[in-house]
């Protein structure tokens, strides 16, 4: 979060007054940690289900129609013959990496592909970036009185979407 922080306030100096939707896309480090979030959390892992309209073979499997497939874009993200390293969040592993969110390239799905991909995509990245760039522009963080790192409780839980099963609690500290 330090070395986001850096690039953030880096890029925008130190006196601005609003950070608004004409400052997304600006700091090229937020868009390789959102990837990287993406990649390890995918808001929905195992995409939307699909149905069979007809007989397929995929990779010599036979599936007969009417049969409903899931993608678990979860373990596609983690996959180790896709990844180096893949349960540690390095968002330079996306530097002059062609892969994308996009739906074009199938080892990183947070969005799904194809004709039911999400259609609100633009609307979630602009959210996301403009909340992070406001939140973590203005503000330190630091953890409640008596919490120490090791107290943060990471684990997930959820169906369909996916969130924190202890919400995250923390102490802004304002600094512009
Ligand atoms: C960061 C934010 C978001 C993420 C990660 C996300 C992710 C997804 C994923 C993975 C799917 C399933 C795609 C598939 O199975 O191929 C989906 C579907 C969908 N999303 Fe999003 N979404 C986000 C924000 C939004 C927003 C802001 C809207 C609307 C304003 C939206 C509307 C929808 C709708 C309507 C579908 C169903 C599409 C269909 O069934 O054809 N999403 N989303």
């Amino acid at each position: 979060m330090k070395k986001l922080q850096v690039h953030i306030r880096d890029h925008f100096g130190h006196n601005k007054e609003r950070i608004t939707d004409e400052d997304i896309g600006k700091v090229p480090y937020l868009n390789l940690v959102i990837k990287e979030t993406f990649r390890l959390h995918p808001v929905v892992p195992l995409l939307l289900p699909r149905e069979t309209m007809a007989h397929i073979k995929v990779q010599g499997y036979d599936i007969p129609p009417k049969r409903r497939i899931l993608i678990n874009a979860w373990a596609i993200a983690r996959d180790p013959k896709l990844w180096t390293n893949p349960e540690e969040f390095i968002p330079e592993r996306f530097i002059d990496s062609p892969v994308d969110y996009r739906g074009q390239h199938f080892e990183l799905l947070p969005f799904g592909s194809g004709r039911r991909m999400c259609p609100g995509m633009a609307m979630g990245i602009a959210t996301v970036e403009l909340g992070l760039l406001n939140l973590l522009y203005f503000f330190d963080w630091k953890l409640p009185d008596g919490m120490t790192q090791r107290d943060i409780d990471v684990e997930e839980g959820g169906t369909l979407t996916i969130v924190k099963k202890v919400p995250l609690k923390l102490v802004p500290v304002r600094v512009h």
